[in-house]
């Protein structure tokens, strides 16, 4: 690739919004995917991937020549591309949108997810994505979990998107107050890749998921672990708990404090270990497990199944709801979140927990479905597992998503053996990102 004889910056006139936060333009024809600009804004981009080959390019706005109404400024430096490049950096990913006011926001990812459901899905309807309740007024604070990359010399950082660059972090504005108090980046992290935290949206003990490098020393880890006590316990008014993950071999050791951070939805209490998944937003297991409950009407009696079930926020209230004479079975392949769906469903005699992956315990189910909750990772469900539900033939379908392109990929899928979209919210989970959260009730006419 050329590289030096491309232009480096290019005046742009930006169009539509597209999925993955992106928004198009055209130059000479090809279509280059700009981030941190507008509908209806002539921007200075710098191109930050391109090739005389390639089908598309990508950049990032630097300068706005002409600025939407919808405009504001960003409200965390290290993410906002103008002051970035006024320092000839890449601004931080995770904070893309804090560019756009919330409406605004909320309006683009709705024509999103109605652009991906119209292509993929072959459903034509307009979307309008729902704040959570109680929302910020200004979207900040949300995030109950963090995730950070360690800089050389053990500081906090984050990447700029599609970048190894690690730029050093003091606070994440996005994350709860929580999760700020801790002061983490006091805390030397040398010998980690990576560091997790999860702080409970009710309260209670924090967990900070320490992620050694290769070969790093357990002194090592137990140096960090102090040293995250003395940064954080004040903050956090307790025992910060410490603990480190191998992700190679699956190894989960206690530091400090426990291993699991105690969490709750509609009256139920979880526990969560470790890595295990866990909804980001401190209102999404309420705003998604109610939507559930209502979406679905389960009734006493019937069969359920709740497919990539993660601790079992879900699995809960559909076994309530099925009472004693249902029957849930509660699928999920992670070991360590499906033991905290052993432990957390342990008062519900009609749930069965299986640990496996959702294609194969489903080719060895036996047994009528009334009702089905899927809610795969972000690459969705896939033609199998599609194929199997439909199969089972259950009175109702429920699909969580976090990705709108997979999500009206399955959907498609779906239509093609007769079932139809009869409910669908959409939620504003993830503000100032391009991402959201979706809830779809499936039904055959
Ligand atoms: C988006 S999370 C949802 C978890 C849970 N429903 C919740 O809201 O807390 C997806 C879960 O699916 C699990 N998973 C991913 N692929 C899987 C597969 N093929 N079979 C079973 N579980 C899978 C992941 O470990 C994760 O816990």
């Amino acid at each position: 690739m050329p590289q030096e004889k491309m232009p480096i910056d290019l005046e742009l006139t930006i169009g539509a919004a597209a999925h993955g936060g992106h928004f198009v333009a055209r130059h000479e024809g090809r279509v280059v995917f700009v981030r941190h600009a507008l509908p209806g804004e002539r921007v200075r981009a710098r191109l930050t991937d391109a090739g005389e080959k390639a089908k598309f390019w990508r950049a990032d706005t630097v300068e706005v020549l002409e600025a939407s109404p919808h405009r504001v400024d960003h409200f965390w430096a290290p993410a906002d591309a103008l002051r970035a490049a006024g320092r000839d950096r890449l601004p931080v990913g995770g904070a893309e949108f804090g560019h756009i006011d919330l409406e605004e926001q909320r309006r683009i990812k709705g024509a999103i997810f109605a652009e991906q459901l119209q292509r993929l899905g072959g459903v034509q309807q307009d979307v309008a994505v729902e704040a959570a309740p109680q929302e910020s007024a200004d979207g900040l604070g949300w995030r109950t979990r963090a995730s950070f990359s360690v800089a050389p010399g053990g500081k906090l950082a984050m990447h700029p998107h599609r970048s190894e660059e690690l730029l050093p972090v003091q606070e994440m504005p996005l994350a709860s107050g929580a999760i700020n108090a801790l002061k983490l980046w006091e805390v030397d992290f040398t010998g980690a890749d990576r560091v997790e935290v999860a702080a409970p949206a009710a309260g209670g003990a924090p967990l900070v998921l320490v992620i050694p490098s290769p070969g790093t020393h357990p002194r090592t880890l137990a140096r960090i672990a102090a040293e995250v006590g003395t940064a954080a316990d004040a903050g956090a008014g307790e025992t910060v708990s410490v603990a480190a993950w191998d992700p190679e071999e699956h190894v989960l050791t206690r530091l400090r404090g426990r291993t699991w951070v105690r969490e709750t939805a509609l009256g139920h209490d979880f526990r969560v270990t470790g890595a295990g998944f866990w909804q980001i937003h401190r209102s999404a297991p309420e705003v998604l497990a109610s939507a559930v409950r209502d979406g679905l009407a389960v009734q006493p009696g019937e069969r359920v199944a709740d497919l990539f079930a993660g601790a079992g926020l879900f699995t809960a209230p559909l076994a309530a709801a099925a009472g004693e004479t249902g029957h849930v079975l509660s699928v999920e392949g992670s070991p360590g979140a499906s033991r905290d769906a052993r432990k957390n469903l342990f008062g519900f005699p009609q749930v069965e927990v299986v640990q496996g992956r959702v294609d194969k315990v489903l080719r060895s189910h036996e047994g009528a479905l009334d009702v089905v909750l899927l809610d795969p990772p972000r690459t969705g469900a896939g033609r199998t597992v599609v194929e199997q539900i439909s199969t089972a033939a259950p009175r109702v379908i429920g699909y969580i998503s976090c990705d709108p392109a997979s999500f009206a990929r399955d959907l498609g899928w779906f239509r093609e053996a007769g079932w139809e979209l009869d409910a669908l919210r959409v939620f504003d989970l993830y503000p100032h990102t391009h991402h959201m959260e979706s809830f779809a009730v499936l039904r055959r006419p």
